[in-house]
């Protein structure tokens, strides 16, 4: 059987940057990380797409996937369901391959409760008026929606210590080579390269 894959979180808070540093170590092609598309009960922005972006469903939709325990985690953030289907991380750490996530705190600490050998990052802001100005210069989200977004910054933050790690994302490029760091020490980790010599020198 192949050795199950590697479990990435990426947490921060909203406008910190998650999507583009994500996009942008995707983009250097040196992981081979299965990208999780989360669900989400949020409406599409402009330019979104459904299967690609998120899974946009119902609020209805979303509490059947719950009840029918489809869900790795979940959470409520700002007015919306967000979750990880179960399904596609089981089939995908099964083959072998890498999954990374990009989630929210709360449901971060259901992952690291269900799947202990998970690698959680923690990509934060220079500062909090810096994160202010992304949100704004996304240009997504109405005022009222960033002032509810920089509230709740500061609570996430705080739970920055539940994390293995902590990434400044000053420059995008410097967030993606701290984050390939990372990921090369922990494909290092005894408990991750254990099995292989299990296999080497048999049973005692
Ligand atoms: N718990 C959880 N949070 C998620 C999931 N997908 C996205 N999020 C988080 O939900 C929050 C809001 O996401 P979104 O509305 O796309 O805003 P954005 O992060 O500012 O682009 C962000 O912190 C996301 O990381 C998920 O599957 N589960
Ligand atoms: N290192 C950075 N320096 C300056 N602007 C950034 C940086 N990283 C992201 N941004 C910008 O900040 C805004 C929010 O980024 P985004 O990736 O949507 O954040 P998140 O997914 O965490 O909500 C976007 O307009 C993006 O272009």
């Amino acid at each position: 059987m192949a050795k199950r894959g590697m479990l990435i979180v990426l947490s921060g808070p909203s406008g910190v940057g998650k999507g583009t540093v994500r996009k942008a170590l995707f983009e250097t092609g040196a992981t081979d990380f299965s990208y999780s598309i989360s669900m989400t009960t949020r409406k599409p922005r402009e330019g979104e797409v459904n299967g690609v972006d998120y899974y946009f469903v119902s609020k209805e939709e979303f509490e059947e996937n719950i009840r029918n325990g489809e869900m790795l985690e979940y959470a409520k953030y700002v007015d919306n369901y967000y979750g990880t289907p179960l399904k596609y991380v089981n089939e995908t750490l099964d083959q072998g391959k890498d999954v990374f996530l990009e989630i929210e705190v709360n449901g971060a600490m259901q992952v690291r409760a269900n799947c202990p050998d998970a690698v959680f990052v923690f990509l934060t802001p220079p500062d909090l008026m810096e994160l202010k100005h992304r949100l704004i210069g996304r240009g997504t989200d109405a005022m009222d929606v960033i002032n509810k977004r920089i509230k709740k910054a500061v609570g996430e933050i705080r739970m920055m210590r539940n994390y293995d790690y902590a990434v400044v994302n000053d420059e995008v490029s410097k967030a993606v080579e701290r984050i390939q760091m990372i990921i090369r020490s922990e494909r290092l980790r005894v408990t991750r390269v254990m099995p292989d010599y299990e296999q080497m020198i048999g049973d005692e």
